[in-house]
């Protein structure tokens, strides 16, 4: 397989830290932040999924690649990475699911794949220094050349990118004869979600990230849904509004991950980017309400606002994370919403936190009774 040439490779961080590695696959160059995670699978979806755009991706596992692909891993249509970066790379692949080998997958999407990296010293590093932008390339010997193109990168801080990846056209998903119908602004939506709400006899329209609140209402549903995305959620002007009167009209409204700080921000309450953020599916959270932990699966640079929010008197904190206690959910006091940081949807992950997905349901049913 030719992805055994394994050509020297550079990799150089933002404050002039530089890792070498070998090329999987043809030679190439890409810029994006450079962020890991720390799950030790669910690697198809992870690079599939849309909030990962932008970011090329540091893999903890020490292995990739060794259980292939399938169509049923697939978080959207396309890689959303700009990068991998990992130490041990398989195109020999061992699932009776898998259907394509990853070599061959992100061959076909053109992905700049590194291996042979000293993974654990770069994520201590990111860990130690911060998120920051990076260069990954096969020019090992144009340093200066790399230097500029890395600056000429755009910081995440303040990127929109929601519009990258959002559906051009609106479209359906589910059966047309569900008991319930949400309208889904999609920032960057992953499968799974679609698939959880499907599987709970909801019908559901997904729309471009700069719908309107009239568009939306022209389906006529039961309720809203926020998705997840990528980049900063603070330029998301057309979003942060459609939240608002969709909060105004007192209709259900559910957030996950961008669509969390969407809501957060239409409440007044502000986001900031993370030191490091939190990337992985081992990550404990605790529900306020219930008391019980869950661990939950994540995949966030930006948070919103802790004192703000517990300031916020029409904000309820409902869920914490347990590392850093950051905000992890809240509830809007008086209206049918809420919304969590983390992703219920798992995908990958574990699949403590579907419950939400259950709450909203109850949540559009009580509010259609109410209006009956
Ligand atoms: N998964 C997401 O929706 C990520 C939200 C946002 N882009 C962040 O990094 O915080």
């Amino acid at each position: 397989m030719a992805y055994l040439e394994k050509k020297e490779a550079i990799i150089l961080l933002e404050d002039g830290t530089i890792f070498h590695g070998k090329m999987v696959g043809p030679e190439g160059t890409t810029t994006g932040e450079i962020c890991f995670n720390t799950g030790t699978t669910g690697y198809q979806e992870i690079f599939t999924d849309p909030s990962y755009y932008g970011q090329i991706m540091v893999t903890t596992n020490a292995h990739i690649g060794n259980y292939g692909t399938t169509d049923l891993d697939l978080e959207s249509d396309s890689v959303k990475i700009s990068g991998l970066v990992c130490k041990n790379f398989s195109g020999e692949f061992s699932r009776v699911l898998a259907t394509d080998s990853l070599y061959d997958f992100l061959q076909k999407a053109n992905l700049i794949v590194i291996s042979d990296v000293d993974t654990r010293a770069l994520v201590a590093h990111i860990r130690e220094h911060g998120v920051q932008n990076a260069i990954v390339s096969s020019r090992v010997d144009q340093r200066d050349q790399l230097k500029k193109e890395l600056k000429a990168t755009p910081s995440m801080k303040g990127l929109e990118l929601a519009s990258k990846v959002s559906t051009k056209k609106s479209y359906t998903f589910g059966k047309e004869d569900a008991t319930f119908k949400i309208a889904a602004l999609d920032l960057g939506i992953k499968t799974n979600i679609l698939r959880n709400l499907a599987s709970r006899d909801v019908f559901i329209k997904v729309f471009p990230y700069n719908s309107t609140y009239e568009q939306m209402m022209e389906f006529n549903p039961d309720g809203f849904f926020i998705s997840n995305g990528p980049g900063d959620p603070e330029p998301l002007s057309e979003a942060i509004s459609l939240a608002r009167k969709v909060l105004d009209n007192n209709h259900p409204l559910f957030g996950i991950c961008l669509g969390h700080q969407v809501i957060a921000l239409a409440n007044g309450v502000d986001t900031y980017k993370m030191h490091n953020g939190h990337r992985g599916i081992n990550h404990p959270v605790k529900n306020l309400i219930t008391g019980k932990g869950e661990i939950t699966s994540q995949n966030h640079g930006f948070a919103i606002n802790k004192e703000q929010a517990e300031a916020n008197q029409d904000i309820e904190i409902t869920h914490t994370h347990l590392n850093d206690h950051t905000v992890a959910g809240m509830r809007i006091k008086g209206k049918p919403c809420f919304s969590v940081q983390y992703h219920p949807e798992a995908g990958p992950g574990p699949n403590d936190a579907t419950y939400l997905f259950d709450e909203f349901i109850d949540t559009v049913k009580s509010t259609k009774k109410q209006a009956i």
